[in-house]
């Protein structure tokens, strides 16, 4: 049984349910975790609030930094366990798990070091005057986390938040907070102060809205789909608190005909089927300059068919996608394409040891998808790819830009001036350059535009989000 961690401690829901926690591999229940209240959110922003005012607060930025360095430790000695917990909660093949345990200890790590760089100016100003300012912790952050990266978003949120002197409560996604959980129990080891890390557990509309309206909240980093960024936006209005939203995408990339394909084709490959198609910035579409649109398609479809799925512990190219409900949603999309006549050039293979009581999805490779058709607009979130050609850069700006969603773009071509030509006109938050996701740096700000969000996590940035600046001017005479 999981429990809240809330205090430095585990701590019983006090509304006495509980949610199962199922195997995507084979799709059965293992453990059990708490289906928290909103008194419980009360009471993890209550230790949250206290730990600011009375210990948090009192820390030089160089004693966080100690203890996030700490954390990034522990995380590295125990990253046999982190994995194999990441592995079985999210279905992920041993390798993307443990790329996901190494990614936190670097974003502990990054922040460690960030903690005592952060600082404020002075300025110039009327004769008579000294003018500063003080960056300062928010007070209390809440931090509500998918399912799809929980520990790389948990550390890219939370490690900026707390470096930059908030306390936190943590509402992990109900599909996937093993790993959250034994971190919060990590952090305790490392020397944090009870009530610096907590972590709620339940359902979305239940702990979710209740830790976005609780009013000792101070700021909001949310995570997740589009439609509940905007619940969470709403709520947070209602009491002027801010948000950062970091939500879904339609990542688009553009493969001119002097590109390098050697390079290309197996890179948006992975783009599509790391994590099977359930990343936020996947790149979910294919715009092909038509002079090369049937080679590199010949040659996407030898790749896809290559790709192997099945349980996670077996460590193929893809595991499982999280749950049934989410495996029946790229189902629905893919009968739409059938329907539609829209063709598939290739598909990957799901090993026969895969359970059927398993989340498998075969990777699927559409062609000719026409740009207005919900396949290319919405996020399917799954390991489906949809191509379509362009006939010149007019072309592929409209299309790359001609979705709601404005995260990522991936550009492929040896053409230094049009490289900063497109990058320049595509509306997202991150162009990437022969390179899809730069091997994902925690060094590299990122967030989206229009319906991907607004803020940035990760980077020093991240920690300009996470404070609120005070200006001080003192008149000296
Ligand atoms: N931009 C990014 O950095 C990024 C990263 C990962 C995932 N995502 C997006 O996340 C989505 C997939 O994740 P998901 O299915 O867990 O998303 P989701 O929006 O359903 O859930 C995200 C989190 O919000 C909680 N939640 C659900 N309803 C809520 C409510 N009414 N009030 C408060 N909280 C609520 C959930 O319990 C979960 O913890 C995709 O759209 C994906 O693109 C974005
Ligand atoms: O935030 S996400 O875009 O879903 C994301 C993408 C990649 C990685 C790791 O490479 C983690 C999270």
């Amino acid at each position: 049984m999981q429990y809240h961690y809330i205090g430095n401690a585990s701590v019983p829901t006090e509304s006495g349910r509980t949610i199962p926690v199922l195997d995507p591999s084979d799709g059965q229940a293992f453990d059990e975790l708490q289906r928290g209240s909103p008194q419980d959110i009360d009471l993890a922003v209550r230790s949250a609030r206290e730990c600011q005012d009375s210990v948090w607060s009192k820390l030089s930025a160089a004693e966080r930094g100690r203890l996030l360095m700490r954390l990034s430790g522990s995380v590295l000695q125990h990253a046999d366990e982190l994995t194999a917990i990441e592995q079985r909660d999210c279905g992920k093949p041993t390798r993307q798990a443990r790329a996901d345990v190494l990614a936190l200890a670097r974003y502990f790590e990054f922040y460690a070091g960030a903690c005592d760089k952060l600082h404020g100016e002075t300025l110039p100003y009327q004769q008579g005057y000294s003018a500063l300012t003080w960056r300062e912790p928010h007070g209390v952050t809440g931090h509500i986390v998918p399912w799809n990266y929980p520990m790389q978003i948990l550390g890219r949120s939370v490690g900026a938040a707390l470096a930059a002197g908030n306390t936190c409560v943590v509402k992990p996604s109900e599909d996937a907070c093993l790993s959250v959980l034994r971190v919060a129990r990590l952090a305790t080891e490392a020397g944090f102060p009870a009530g610096a890390f907590n972590v709620v557990t339940g359902l979305g509309h239940e702990v979710g809205e209740a830790l976005a309206r609780h009013p000792g909240v101070d700021h909001l980093s949310f995570t997740g789909s589009p439609g509940v960024g905007t619940l969470i936006q709403q709520a947070a209005a209602e009491r002027h608190c801010p948000v950062t939203l970091e939500l879904g995408g339609k990542s688009p990339q553009i493969v001119f005909a002097d590109a390098d394909l050697d390079a290309a084709v197996p890179a948006i490959v992975n783009a599509i089927v790391q994590n099977a198609g359930q990343t936020c910035s996947a790149g979910s579409r294919v715009l092909i300059d038509s002079l090369i649109y049937e080679p590199l398609l010949e040659r996407l479809g030898q790749a896809f068919e290559a790709l192997r799925v099945g349980p996670a512990a077996m460590d193929l190219d893809l595991g499982p996608l999280i749950r049934a409900s989410q495996q029946q949603r790229v189902w629905d999309f893919l009968s739409d394409a059938q329907v539609a006549g829209i063709a598939v050039v290739a598909q990957g293979q799901i090993v026969e040891d895969a359970p059927d009581s398993g989340f498998y999805q075969a990777p699927t490779l559409l062609r000719d998808v026409p740009p207005e058709h919900r396949l290319a607009q919405e996020e399917i979130f799954g390991p489906v790819l949809c191509a379509m050609p362009f006939h010149d850069e007019d072309h592929a700006v409209q299309l790359a830009n001609g979705t709601a969603y404005g995260l990522v773009a991936g550009l492929w071509t040896r053409d230094g001036a049009r490289q900063l030509r497109m990058a320049r006109r595509l509306r997202c938050g991150q162009v990437f350059i022969n390179n899809y996701g730069a091997g994902g740096g925690v060094e590299l700000p990122f967030g989206g535009v229009k319906s991907s969000g607004h803020g940035r996590e990760k980077g020093f940035e991240a920690l300009y989000g996470f404070t609120t600046l005070k200006t001080v001017a003192i008149r000296h005479g």
